[in-house]
C-alpha cells in the first residue's frame, strides 16, 4: 500500500501501480483489486480522468481528493496486509455556519478460521484479526467506525443448519465489550453489526447493529428491517424481521442510522432513516458477486442522492466453505459456499459523488472525511424534500395495503384482450 497525498485526486491509486504485476488472486478482476485500479492502469492518465470523472463524479465540481493518513496507520496496513484508503468530501463555504467535518471509517473482513473451528477459537481470531484495523481507525483520528454485517461469525445462513445460532451474543457481549473498550480508548463510536440473541425475550435471535458511543457507552440498537429469502440467503432460517423500525442515533460526530444489507434493496427504508435526520446511514453487507454485484455501486449512491445523505456500504470478503454440502431450492447442485463475497467497499455522498472501491478480495479499511453541510446544501439545491409530494404516496400506500386493492390500469379499449 502506497502513502496518500494530500490533494492527490482520485487517480491517486498508484498504491498498487504494479499490479499488472500482481499474482492473480481469487477474486481479483484480472489480477487487479478494483475495477479503479483496473481502469487507472490501463488508461492513459487523462482518459483514466475522464472515465473516473463518469464514474465516480465530482465532489464541489473537483475530482474527489485522496487524504495521507498518520504513519502509523499505513504500517499496520503494510504488516496486517489490509488496504487502506482514504479520501476527503468537501462542501461549499457557508456564512453562517462553520464546516462539519466527520472521519469516518468502514472496515470489511474476511474470516479469520476455517468454519469447522471451535467457535470460541473463530470469534477470537475474528477479534484479533479486526484490531488491528480499527488500531489504524484509532490513529488516523477516525471519529464514527462501522463494522460489516455479522462481523463475528462466518456468514452460515446459507447452511440451514442451527448450530450456527451458537455464534449469536446478547447486546452486552464480548463483541460489544472488546469495542467498548477501543471506543473509549480512540473517543470513537463505533457501529457494532452482529447476531443477536435477546435472552430478555426468550432467546430471540435478531440480526442487529449496537452503536456504541465514543465514551464505550451502548447508545442503542436497530434490528435489520428486510429479510432476504433470494438465492443461499436463507436467513430467515435464523432471526425475525427487526421490530426497532428506523431509529437514527445523534452521537458526538454526527445523526447516524444503519440500514443493514438486503435493506439496501427497500427506497423506503433507505427513505424513512432520512426522515428522522440522518446525515450519514451505514449500510453493513454480506453479499456475493453472482448475485448482486451489479447492484451494489448504485443502490447506495442512489439512496445518498435522493436522501441527501451520505452512505458508507460495506461488504465482506473472500469465500467461507462450510462443512455441509447445501442446497436452496434453486435447482443447483449441491454446494459448500457461498460463493465470493468481494468487499468493495465505498462512501457515497449526497452531490452523487462517490469514492473508489476498496480491495475486492483483501480486507481493509476505508477513511473519509465529510463535511456534513453537504446534506443540507444539497436539500437547498434539488429540493427532493420539498418536492417529494408524500401525500401522494401515503394514500396510495394506504390504499394498497387493504386487502379489496386493485391496480388502477387504464386499459386501451383498442387493445385485443388475451383470455
Ligand atoms: N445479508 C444479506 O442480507 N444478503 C442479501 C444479499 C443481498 O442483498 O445482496
Amino acid at each position: 500500500m502506497g502513502s496518500h497525498q494530500e490533494g492527490e485526486e482520485n487517480g491517486g491509486a498508484a498504491a498498487t501501480a504494479a499490479e499488472g504485476q500482481e499474482i492473480s488472486a481469487p477474486g481479483s478482476i484480472h489480477g487487479f483489486e478494483s475495477l479503479h485500479r483496473l481502469l487507472e492502469a490501463n488508461l492513459k492518465p487523462p482518459i483514466f480522468q475522464e472515465v473516473s470523472r463518469l464514474l465516480l463524479g465530482l465532489n464541489c465540481g473537483r475530482p474527489l481528493q485522496r487524504i495521507s493518513l498518520p504513519m502509523a496507520a499505513t504500517t499496520l496496513s503494510e504488516a496486517h496486509n489490509f488496504d487502506l484508503q482514504a479520501f476527503c468530501f468537501h462542501a461549499d463555504a457557508e456564512l453562517l455556519r462553520q464546516p462539519q467535518i466527520v472521519r469516518v471509517g468502514l472496515i470489511q473482513n474476511s474470516i479469520a478460521l476455517p468454519t469447522t473451528a471451535h467457535i470460541a477459537d473463530q470469534k477470537n481470531a475474528l477479534m484479533q484479526m479486526v484490531k488491528p484495523m480499527i488500531d489504524a481507525a484509532g490513529a488516523s483520528g477516525v471519529n464514527i467506525l462501522c463494522l460489516q454485517e455479522a462481523w463475528m461469525m462466518p456468514f452460515a445462513f446459507c447452511t440451514r443448519e442451527k448450530r450456527w445460532c451458537e455464534f449469536a451474543e446478547p447486546v452486552n457481549g464480548e463483541s460489544t465489550q472488546f469495542l467498548q473498550k477501543l471506543a473509549r480508548k480512540y473517543n470513537m463510536v463505533i457501529v457494532n453489526p452482529i447476531l443477536e440473541r435477546d435472552v430478555n425475550h426468550g432467546e430471540t435471535i435478531w440480526n442487529t447493529a449496537i452503536v456504541i458511543g465514543n465514551h464505550g457507552n451502548i447508545i442503542g440498537i436497530h434490528r435489520k428491517n428486510h429479510i432476504p429469502r433470494v438465492g443461499d440467503f436463507n436467513e430467515s432460517t435464523y432471526y425475525m424481521e427487526g421490530n426497532t423500525g428506523h431509529p437514527v442515533f445523534e452521537t458526538a460526530y454526527g445523526k447516524i442510522a444503519i440500514n443493514i444489507c438486503y435493506g439496501r434493496h427497500h427506497p423506503l427504508n433507505w427513505l424513512a432513516f432520512g426522515l428522522n435526520g440522518a446525515e450519514i446511514v451505514f449500510n453493513p453487507s454480506a453479499t456475493v458477486g453472482e448475485l448482486s454485484e451489479p447492484m451494489w455501486p448504485i443502490e447506495a449512491r442512489n439512496a445518498a442522492i435522493a436522501n441527501s445523505y451520505f452512505v458508507g456500504s460495506i461488504n465482506r470478503v473472500g469465500t467461507e466453505i462450510f462443512p455441509n454440502a447445501f442446497t436452496s431450492g434453486d435447482g443447483k447442485p449441491a454446494h459448500s459456499d457461498f460463493g465470493h463475497f468481494y468487499g468493495s467497499s465505498h462512501f457515497s455522498a449526497p452531490d452523487a459523488s462517490c469514492t473508489p472501491s476498496l480491495s475486492r478480495y483483501r480486507d481493509g479499511l476505508m477513511v473519509s472525511d465529510m463535511d456534513l453541510n453537504l446534506c443540507r446544501q444539497l436539500k437547498d439545491k434539488w429540493g427532493f424534500r420539498m418536492t417529494a409530494r408524500y401525500e401522494l404516496y401515503a394514500e396510495m400506500l394506504s390504499k394498497y395495503l387493504k386487502p379489496d386493492f386493485t391496480p388502477r390500469v387504464i386499459v386501451d379499449p383498442m387493445l385485443q384482450k388475451r383470455k
